[in-house]
């Protein structure tokens, strides 16, 4: 963990959380709270509109579950069963999973309600909840109409989903059945991405249906101050709170990142402490050989097993899926991933790279555009790679975002052509000096090709 990784125990917290939902934190081994969950739940708890911006990868998804989690347990009056208590908007289905499950995680742990003596008495009773499951509103197996049958028959508080899916379910055929008049919470997730024009639509319909009385809380990385005040009024936070959680790396004067003790510069920075960032130019034409020497000198250091590269189109991910066993050692497992998949396959995709079992002798390599560059929890991803630089910025830190999570390490690299070069700058991703730089046996060195150069920066 870096050494600004956690910000006290969770008994810190002004106001003591519920101790069923203490206990599932506890048994997830965070005995502390990372700084943007010290920040922003209180603030939540307090009934104040947030906006969040924290690094990849540190906690925001806590910051959002515990409070709305613990507002709809302290409400007066239970919420009846055709009504919701708290929305959650992602952009992707995968991310809104991810999500849900987090909910589940705690909702499946809440103590069971005594039975009654009659109930008692009946075997094979299910217990009985106070809470019912949340509610997953993605484009999946279920239709539509499905998501509102579940919602009939069981109900749901809290509702977790993707803005098309959200609007159907509130507004389409859900709109006289589902009651929004006692919703508390809503949050959007990557809400920059949210807002931006190609959920506009979409979103300002949501937006107008819900009740004013609420509180809102918008979470991104890449959530600046730009977006916040741009859309405050349209989506109707009052006064928020604005959180910025960055991270502080120490330096020497010189720039260079050096031990604590020998400290005289902090920098901060918007990017994790243990990420490291670095590019390679080259020809268009050596990107492919590139890309597979990468794959070679990272297996090669024995610490680097689980991979994502990042391709430009959906296109690009099915070709390289394909033309890349044939430069990879033949014990790699190649994955696929991209917007033109099944739903179901993507999620089967999803998990099974997820739990592979993967060593540097035998690695798992995810090959995805940018429906894998946000919000999504993989732990152990060591690596990733850039075929191809976004056309956003902003996705450029959410790729490099899916390793070196929750204070692990990692390093994200990128391949850059020509003119691409530019990008490094716009970034302003710092240059290491030479002497820093990785050094690459000499079957994977770059210099065996005459063109390309290796550059390492952080
Ligand atoms: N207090 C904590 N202590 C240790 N680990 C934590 C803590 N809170 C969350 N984590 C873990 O940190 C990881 C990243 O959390 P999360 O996915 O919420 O990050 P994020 O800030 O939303 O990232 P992104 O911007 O990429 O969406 C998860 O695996 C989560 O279990």
């Amino acid at each position: 963990m870096s050494t600004n990784a956690f910000a006290g125990p969770w008994s810190s917290l002004p106001t003591s959380l519920t101790p069923w939902i203490f206990d599932v934190i506890q048994a997830m081994g965070h005995t502390q709270m990372t700084p943007v969950q010290a920040s922003t739940i209180p603030l939540f708890m307090q009934n104040k509109d947030v906006v969040v911006e924290a690094v990849t990868g540190s906690g925001k998804t806590l910051a959002f579950v515990i409070p709305i989690l613990e507002k709809l347990m302290r409400r007066e009056s239970k919420l009846r069963k055709n009504e919701i208590g708290a929305l959650v908007i992602s952009p992707t289905r995968e991310l809104a999973s991810q999500i849900h499950s987090v909910f589940n995680l705690f909702l499946n742990s809440q103590p069971s309600l005594r039975a009654s003596p009659s109930e008692s008495d009946l075997e094979d009773e299910e217990p009985r909840r106070e809470y019912p499951e949340p509610l997953l509103l993605v484009s999946s197996a279920d239709t539509p109409a499905d998501d509102i049958q579940k919602f009939l028959s069981t109900g749901a508080d809290i509702v977790i989903g993707t803005p098309g899916r959200v609007e159907e379910f509130l507004l389409g055929r859900g709109k006289d059945v589902v009651n929004v008049r006692e919703l508390e919470v809503l949050v959007l997730d990557e809400a920059d991405r949210l807002l931006d024009l190609g959920f506009q639509t979409t979103l300002t319909h949501i937006l107008r249906h819900l009740p004013k009385q609420r509180r809102t809380g918008l979470f991104s990385a890449t959530m600046t101050d730009a977006d916040a005040i741009s859309e405050l009024v349209r989506v109707g936070l009052r006064n928020p709170a604005r959180v910025v959680v960055k991270v502080q790396t120490k330096k020497s004067r010189k720039g260079k990142e050096v031990d604590r003790s020998a400290l005289d510069v902090v920098e901060e920075r918007r990017i994790p402490a243990n990420l490291q960032n670095l590019y390679m130019s080259c020809a268009a034409s050596e990107k492919l050989i590139q890309l597979s020497r990468i794959i070679k000198y990272e297996t090669s250091t024995q610490s680097s097993a689980r991979f994502i590269i990042y391709f430009a189109t959906c296109a690009c991910v099915d070709y390289f899926y394909r033309v890349l066993p044939l430069l990879l050692p033949k014990d790699a497992t190649l994955y696929s991933l991209h917007g033109h998949l099944q739903p179901g396959t993507r999620t089967r995709t999803l998990a099974s790279f997820a739990s592979s079992v993967c060593t540097p002798s035998s690695p798992s390599i995810l090959l995805a555009t940018d429906v894998a560059a946000r919000g999504l929890d993989l732990p152990d991803v060591d690596i990733v790679l850039q075929f191809d630089p976004p056309s956003d910025p902003k996705a450029f830190s959410h790729r490099c975002g899916r390793t070196a999570r929750a204070g692990r390490s990692g390093r994200a690299w990128v391949l850059l052509v020509g003119r691409e070069r530019d990008y490094v700058d716009f970034m302003s991703i710092r240059k290491i000096p030479m002497k820093e730089r990785p050094s690459f046996s000499s079957d994977l060195s770059p210099k065996d090709s005459g063109k390309t150069k290796l550059k390492r920066r952080s």
